[in-house]
């Protein structure tokens, strides 16, 4: 995952850190909501998370059964542990069952400050049931909304803390949004899930100037428990990563909507609504049983993309092509065919994946979703006027591997939002392979890497001469190069892969050692 890879040198040891977010809620046996789903959207966001436990639920598909609440002296201790010495980033609270846990919260968040404190005001669980009482509603005023950097309730609970205010269309959401903020906290997101009219699953987001109304499909399934603490786990981690509230809260949003869409029909427990499954990546192709990793960044370390016209020209196959670059050491490989006839250019694709599965390297098709699904790759590149990132990725399911070519920090951040997996950037250098193609150089290059949330892959005229310089930039993100005529107009194509792998083999092992900035 790319946030793990800020590197930091001390005494000549290289460490790794990682952002780190603290939930502080009640646990949910059902492992639907609560802690355990606060640990798995972490875990799926690529976020350590450790965890303040404030009561035991016995939970299950019907409903809450059982509520033990910790002591607060207990709390107050779990607090301390981990916030005097883990260094978190950003806590997040869900239930926070009694008077004394806020204000305990309070004191240990002044003691130890964080980067953020997102507030999921639990207070009835889906099902009905009641997590944290009224009495705690002048608490939740007066001490823990002024703290929150994000205020995320539901309906029910925006209602609850704006005295029982009836909240049924999206103007009443703008209403609340804007009449919580004026209690303190940050940013506001009221959640829609429970709007009854509506067909999209809307949230309104108010951050005390501009309100934005954020829209998914509605997904049709039982599987909601659990959405309201993934959706407040996910934004904190986001932010953990370095996000600014907008863009966290749009990616939380995108990653509940994909969870759902992939769970719909998850069938466990036999009540009205069940979990859903966070770790959906994990599942990648796993079903095909053809390549069972998830994609890697290491992947994007020596990325061959195909080139028709070249093939034409050294009178070779795209098969041919692809074989010797991948024995050659390409680590994925891009078919792009810009004038092949969609008949042959899916039989080309077959006898390339067969090819790349052997080798165990992902296999993506440029532009052409089509082609992607008919035979199955492993993923499709696309660029910035060819099919929207988000449509993609609803043909292509959440599995697939997307990339997008990116020039500027913007695009990157969309291109991250909208769900792809990484991005390619470039022209760094001039080149031949794409006409009008304006060239970013390495400053570009460097430019949109520090702002992307993705892995990034250079391209644009680079070759055995000039890829040393790219990978020497040592910039976070960047995973690796894409190269077309450095591998493809050459008459060797498996020679030239294997010094160009050789080369930036090398080049890592030095730059491995130096500081990433
Ligand atoms: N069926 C659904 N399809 C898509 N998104 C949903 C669905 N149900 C809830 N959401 C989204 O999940 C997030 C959590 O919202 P909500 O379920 O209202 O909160 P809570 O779980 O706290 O009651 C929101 O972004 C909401 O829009
Ligand atoms: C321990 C615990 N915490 C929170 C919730 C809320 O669930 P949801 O995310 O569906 O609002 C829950 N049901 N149980
Ligand atoms: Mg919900």
């Amino acid at each position: 995952m790319p946030e793990e890879k800020t590197l930091t040198i001390t005494n000549g040891s290289t460490v790794k850190k990682i952002p780190h977010v603290l939930t502080v809620a009640g646990s949910d046996s059902g492992a639907g909501a609560g802690i355990q789903a606060d640990l798995k959207a972490c875990a799926a966001r690529g976020v350590y998370c450790s965890t303040v436990i404030t009561a035991v639920t016995a939970q299950n598909t019907l409903g809450v059964q059982d509520v033990s609440v910790l002591s607060e002296e207990s709390v107050a201790a779990q607090l301390k542990s981990v916030l005097s010495d883990m260094r978190v980033d950003v806590v997040k609270t869900g239930m926070l069952p009694s008077i004394a846990m806020v204000k305990i919260l309070h004191d240990s968040l002044k003691q130890f400050p964080v980067q953020a404190l997102v507030v999921d005001p639990v207070m009835v669980s889906t099902s009905g049931d009641v997590l944290a009482g009224p009495s705690i509603l002048d608490t939740f005023r007066h001490i823990l909304l002024p703290m929150a950097d994000i205020l995320t309730p539901n309906l029910k609970e925006a209602s609850a803390l704006l005295g029982g205010l009836r909240l049924e269309t999206v103007s009443d959401m703008r209403t609340a949004a804007k009449s919580l903020h004026d209690m303190g906290p940050r940013n506001v997101l009221v959640k829609g899930g429970d709007l009854p009219s509506s067909s999209d699953a809307v949230d309104i987001f108010f951050n005390g100037t501009d309100f934005y109304e954020l829209r998914s499909s509605r997904i049709k399934t039982r599987n909601t428990h659990g959405t309201g603490c993934t959706m407040a786990s996910c934004i904190a981690a986001e932010l953990a990563k370095g996000s600014s509230m907008l863009s966290a809260v749009k990616v939380a949003k995108q990653y509940v909507e994909t969870a759902l869409e992939y769970s719909k029909s998850l069938n466990i427990g036999n009540g009205p609504q069940g979990p859903f499954d966070h770790l959906f990546k994990l599942k990648r192709n796993v079903v095909n049983s053809s390549r069972l990793q998830p994609f890697e960044p290491s992947d994007l370390f020596l990325y061959a993309v195909t080139d028709s016209g070249m093939n034409k020209r050294w009178g070779r196959s795209i098969t041919d092509a692809v074989k010797a670059a991948v024995e050659g050491g390409a680590t994925i490989v891009q078919i792009r065919e810009k004038d092949a006839e969609t008949g042959e250019f899916l039989e080309a694709a077959k006898a390339c994946l067969e090819i790349c599965r052997a080798h165990s390297i992902p296999l993506l098709i440029n532009d052409r979703i089509d082609i992607a699904m008919a035979c199955d790759a492993d993923g499709v590149h696309v660029g910035q006027s060819d099919m929207p990132v988000k449509t993609v990725r609803s043909l292509l399911g959440p599995t697939k591997i997307i990339g997008v070519s990116c020039k500027t920090p913007e695009h990157a951040l969309k291109a991250w939002e909208d769900g792809a997996d990484y991005i390619g950037s470039g022209g760094v250098f001039p080149t031949n392979t794409k006409a009008n193609n304006r060239t970013i150089g390495l400053d570009g290059l460097k430019e949109v890497c520090l702002a992307s949330k993705l892995p990034v892959v250079a391209i644009g005229g680079i070759n055995l001469s000039n890829a040393k310089s790219v990978m020497e930039l040592g910039v976070v993100n960047l995973e690796g190069v894409a190269v077309v005529s450095a591998l493809f107009d050459r008459e060797s194509v498996e020679e030239e892969t294997k010094k160009l792998h050789a080369l930036l083999t090398e080049t890592a092992a030095n730059v491995g050692s130096a500081q990433l900035v």
